[in-house]
């Protein structure tokens, strides 16, 4: 045991070295990883906050001194990441900056070995953690659709701020979206984002995380990326109030095969609800909702407005649901129903 805290430490003395020569703490104290990185809770020094006026800013709006600094090994990442994919997500951030709900990025350094991205902390963890313990406390399937309203037009309204900036995202899942101690969602993980000048300029890298990826992109056709980006956010909605994937296969071709018999609903959504992720699910990328007319859509709406109708696709089939959950339940197996999916990419 002394041993593995040793190495852990040994492991970090480089990064604290780094982080304090450019005027940042940083804390053991490890609040997530990706496949290329690692992230750790960090400190602005007094020295810092007098320098960069956009960090002091915004902390002292927060009250407190606290970053995330995601730490990406030069040497384990392949060399792709580094020129491609690193250099994108740090114009993509800087492009964003500044809207409550894209993660701030504060600052970037680098070394011989490594790169540093100085974050807005957000750390209530994801919003695929959030589904799964709220799912658990409600002994039922997904958010409650006030709540997931609640963070959906935020995830809406930060997805239509970096497409005005020319930017998409191509991995938007519940991983990629956290929460502040405020319960803000923040939009993060920029790795994949693409400038889109023209906007409606045509991409051609296979990317993103298939269970959230667009058919045409499965398909290896060249694709729009906002358009792309509207159906992975149909696969986020579905999978707030339903707590499960709508498509979910392994291979691209059976994905794909998935996608073609359509939608269902196994569980009680209302009938505005499930409208909505329909004109995003859709098949041809023309036919799918805009953002202007996501953010204006009925359900949309705050929920005093409208009349909802918990709708099954039928009755019988409702109550069976519910008398299914309700079981599970009892027996203290209300499981956590979403996983993790890492990201995937070529070049062709
Ligand atoms: N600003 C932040 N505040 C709090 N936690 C964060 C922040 N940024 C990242 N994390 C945590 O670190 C994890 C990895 O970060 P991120 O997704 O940016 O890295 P990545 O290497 O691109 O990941 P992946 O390979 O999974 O896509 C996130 O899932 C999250 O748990």
């Amino acid at each position: 045991m002394r041993s593995s805290i040793r190495e852990v430490d040994q492991g970090l003395m480089d990064p604290v070295k780094e982080c304090r020569r450019n005027d940042y703490l940083l804390s053991s104290k490890k609040i997530g990883s990706g496949a290329f990185s690692k992230v750790y809770l960090g400190y602005a020094t007094h020295e810092k906050l007098l320098q960069n006026y956009k960090l002091a800013s915004d902390l002292r709006s927060k009250g407190h001194a606290m970053v995330a600094v995601k730490i990406i090994s030069i040497a384990e990442a392949p060399p792709e990441y580094s020129r491609k994919f690193l250099p994108r997500e740090i114009y993509s951030l800087n492009v964003t900056y500044k809207h409550v709900n894209v993660i701030q990025l504060y600052e970037s350094f680098q070394t011989e070995s490594r790169a540093y991205l100085v974050l807005e902390l957000a750390s209530r963890g994801d919003l695929l953690e959030y589904i799964n313990v709220m799912s658990d406390r409600r002994e039922s399937y997904g958010l409650e659709e006030g709540d997931a309203r609640r963070l959906f037009r935020q995830i809406v309204s930060a997805v239509a701020h970096c497409h005005s900036h020319g930017i998409v995202h191509r991995d938007l899942k519940c991983e990629n979206i956290l929460l502040d101690e405020q319960g803000f969602v923040k939009l993060t993980d920029f790795g994949f984002a693409s400038q889109c000048t023209p906007r409606h300029a045509m991409l051609k890298t296979f990317c993103g995380s298939a269970a959230y990826t667009a058919p045409e992109i499965l398909m290896r056709k060249k694709y729009n990326g906002e358009q792309a980006d509207l159906w992975s956010l149909g696969v986020i909605l579905y999978a707030m109030v339903t707590g499960k994937l709508p498509f979910k296969e392994r291979q691209p071709c059976k994905m794909l095969r998935m996608i073609k018999r359509g939608l269902t609903f196994r569980c009680a959504v209302s009938q505005e609800c499930q409208e909505l992720i329909q004109c995003l699910l859709q098949w041809k990328p023309s036919a799918r909702l805009d953002l202007q007319h996501v953010a204006s859509h009925c359900w949309m709406l705050p929920s005093s407005t409208i009349t909802f109708q918990k709708t099954l696709n039928s009755a019988g089939n409702q109550s069976e649901q519910r008398k299914a959950q309700e079981r599970e339940a009892k027996r203290g197996r209300a499981r956590i129903l979403l996983v993790k999916h890492s990201k995937r990419w070529d070049s062709s």
